[in-house]
């Protein structure tokens, strides 16, 4: 078995995350199910799925407030029951708790005192940067101060994956730009790795270099952007019965097929890199990634594609 902190082929290092069969049963029935996948370290990987995909299942397992019924996950080659896992990474949930009673630098102290590695200088220039009052309790914030604040938490644990649930739902503009900014400078910065659950998908399309994406429990795929988007092609041409023109739909896996009147337009994908598609009495055009997520989103039955990057090495071995 090869070692999670070596240097990758590309040179980056390693990978954060690798789950195996994972997999959580709640009473009413599995909301993630032999779940499979490695997200290479200092990645900015959205993570993506309908209401009720098993997005924060899997947050909540890498960060062990949810324990897995199946399968292993590990962070930096650590398995999460580990407690060493602890100091790897920070989490902002959807909920973003932070203790109400606390004033803003109560907050950061704790920060300071829970955390050998806090940086105190760049979590105290997330609070100023939204002019909050250091003196404010906690309680008595906006929800989009608190969301600054609990990002200010995080970032000050300088972490190597940091987990996000939605963290913007509550933001406005401005501030979403701003942090998402800084987002990318502290991944950029530091190699942090970054697992972002998120519904806003232009926002995504901007700040993500990973996907995983999840629809009822199971992954449905899972890689780089650069070598998920290229694989796909979105095609409009007439149709009579609704089905591919026969000859096309050879050539290609179909993931979502739509027609209005006598017109279709599908998002297809070859599985072979740069193959081409035959040419015919349809148009061709490079999907953009809204395009290529909506289409898995919609299509629930589309194969799953998990590029080679993405998978664990017991896959690897297997192919
Ligand atoms: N504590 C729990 N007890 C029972 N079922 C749960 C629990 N937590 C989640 N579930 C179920 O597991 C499934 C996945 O839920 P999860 O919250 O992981 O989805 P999600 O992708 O994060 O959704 P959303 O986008 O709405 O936040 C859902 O069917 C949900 O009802």
């Amino acid at each position: 078995m090869s070692d999670p902190t070596e240097q990758g082929a590309d040179g980056s290092g390693g990978w954060a995350v690798e789950a195996r069969g994972l997999g959580k049963k709640y009473r009413r029935g599995w909301a993630l199910r032999d779940v499979s996948f490695r997200v290479p370290a200092g990645r900015i990987c959205a993570l993506v799925g309908p209401n009720g995909a098993g997005k924060s299942t899997f947050l909540g397992s890498a960060t062990r407030l949810v324990r897995p019924t199946a399968g292993t996950l590990e962070l930096f080659g650590v398995p999460v029951t580990d407690p060493a896992v602890l100091s790897r990474f920070a989490f902002l949930a959807q909920d973003k708790p932070l203790y109400k009673r606390f004033s803003v630098a109560d907050t950061l102290r704790m920060g300071r005192e829970l955390n050998p590695d806090w940086d105190q200088a760049a979590a105290e220039r997330i609070v100023r940067s939204g002019d909050i009052d250091r003196n404010a309790k906690i309680g008595t914030l906006s929800g989009g101060q608190r969301t600054r604040v609990a990002f200010a938490l995080a970032f000050g644990k300088r972490p190597q994956l940091l987990m996000l649930d939605e963290p913007m739902a509550d933001l406005d503009p401005l501030a979403r730009h701003e942090l998402s900014g800084l987002l990318l400078a502290e991944a950029a910065e530091h190699g942090t790795t970054v697992i972002m659950a998120s519904h806003v998908l232009p926002e995504l399309e901007d700040m993500c270099d990973f996907l995983l994406v999840l629809t009822g429990g199971r992954l449905r795929m899972a890689g780089d952007t650069d070598a998920l988007l290229p694989a796909h092609t979105l095609v409009t041409g007439a149709t009579q019965d609704g089905a591919l023109p026969r000859e096309l739909a050879a050539a290609c896996t179909v993931v979502e097929n739509r027609v209005s009147g006598r017109q279709f337009t599908a998002l297809v994908r070859t599985e072979t890199p740069g193959a081409r598609l035959p040419a015919g009495p349809w148009e061709t055009a490079p999907p953009g990634l809204e395009d290529v997520l909506l289409g898995y989103l919609r299509a629930t039955d589309a194969p799953p594609l998990i590029t080679a990057a993405a998978r664990p090495e017991t896959h690897l071995e297997a192919a």
